[in-house]
């Protein structure tokens, strides 16, 4: 969230890029790291070849914490998202799903516990593992004095993509977002629908093998939804991994081939989403799990008859 911006001015470890510098790094708020991090060009749909994943993960979670003050925002996680999963983040608002896919990230440092993506870690090997990554941060800052077009263009220029692909790419990537017609209009006058697809472009430039996208789906219409699910559909199916955090449930459940339940930091449930969802809806075995439920009908000012 907004915090993210301030937590991560501090999380950088010297020799890396703040996301928000002005570097130039993070042209997209969401991939600065990449920035030192050539990229050899590779269609879209064909994410980059990774090195070995041990046992078939793409991201690998054990013992993240992160403690604000005196809030335990994220108190020891671990988590096993297979390679080629399309896997799904939930939890109600302040569980730790933002927090937890930051550290797992490199966006903000972790107090403790590691994260290993394709079987390199984050945080001791932080370039080589973000040429694997593909984020869509919510509520991190864009370059928003650049044209739609010019922000794709940058952040794929910044992970060393040549400038014939990267103007290929960004018309695709434009086309299939619905954002050609805005493609020269600057992204500070962009709706949130549109800020929201403009990042997700920004992640998908450099055809990363593992994209964490944290509520795609927020803010954006429809057919837009519709189109996007399709393109991290087409995504997964060539070998690439997609964790996506959300609060719609009934999409999680009907997109997702995993889960994750994490509340007050911690993962209460987590699996195939039939072995999650044991026989009931998704949205149930989470209310279920995590409570809160208040069954009162409100105020009796709030009865209007
Ligand atoms: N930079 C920060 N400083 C202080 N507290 C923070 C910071 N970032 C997150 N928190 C706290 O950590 C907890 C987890 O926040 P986080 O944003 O990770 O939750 P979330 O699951 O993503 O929530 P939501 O679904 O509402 O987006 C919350 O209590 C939040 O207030």
């Amino acid at each position: 969230m907004r915090r993210l911006c301030m937590a991560e001015k501090e999380s950088f470890p010297s020799g890396s890029s703040s996301p928000d510098r002005s570097s130039g790094a993070d042209a997209a708020g969401t991939s600065a790291p990449l920035a030192a991090a050539p990229l050899a060009a590779a269609p879209l749909a064909a994410p980059a070849p990774a090195p070995a994943a041990p046992g078939g993960s793409a991201l690998s979670i054990r013992g993240l914490r992160k403690v604000f003050g005196s809030k335990v925002a994220v108190d020891g996680v671990d988590l096993e998202v297979p390679s080629g999963s399309f896997y799904g983040l939930v939890g109600p608002n302040g569980a730790g799903k933002t927090t937890t896919l930051s550290m797992a990230t490199g966006l903000l440092r972790p107090d403790a516990g590691t994260a290993l993506v394709h079987g390199v870690d984050v945080w001791q090997q932080p370039l080589e593992a973000k040429r694997l990554i593909g984020i869509l941060a919510d509520g991190v800052r864009l370059f928003d004095r650049l044209t739609g077009e010019q922000l794709v263009s940058y952040s794929g220029m910044l992970s060393g993509m040549s400038r014939e692909t990267v103007t290929e790419r960004a018309a695709d990537l434009l086309r299939l977002l619905d954002l050609t017609e805005a493609s020269s209009t600057l992204v500070v006058d962009y709706s949130a629908g549109m800020t929201k697809k403009i990042a997700l472009a920004c992640a998908l430039i450099h055809a990363p093998r593992l994209l964490v996208l944290d509520e795609p789906f927020e803010s954006v219409d429809p057919v837009s939804a519709a189109n996007i699910r399709d393109l991290l559909h087409g995504y997964v199916d060539s070998g690439g991994t997609v964790i996506v955090s959300s609060h719609a449930m009934d999409l999680v459940q009907r997109m997702c081939d995993h889960v994750a339940i994490i509340a007050a930091g911690r993962v209460l449930a987590a699996g195939t989403i039939d072995e999650v969802r044991d026989g009931a809806e998704l949205e149930d075995r989470f209310v279920d799990l995590v409570g809160g439920r208040h069954h009162a009908e409100g105020p009796a000012w709030l009865r209007l008859s």
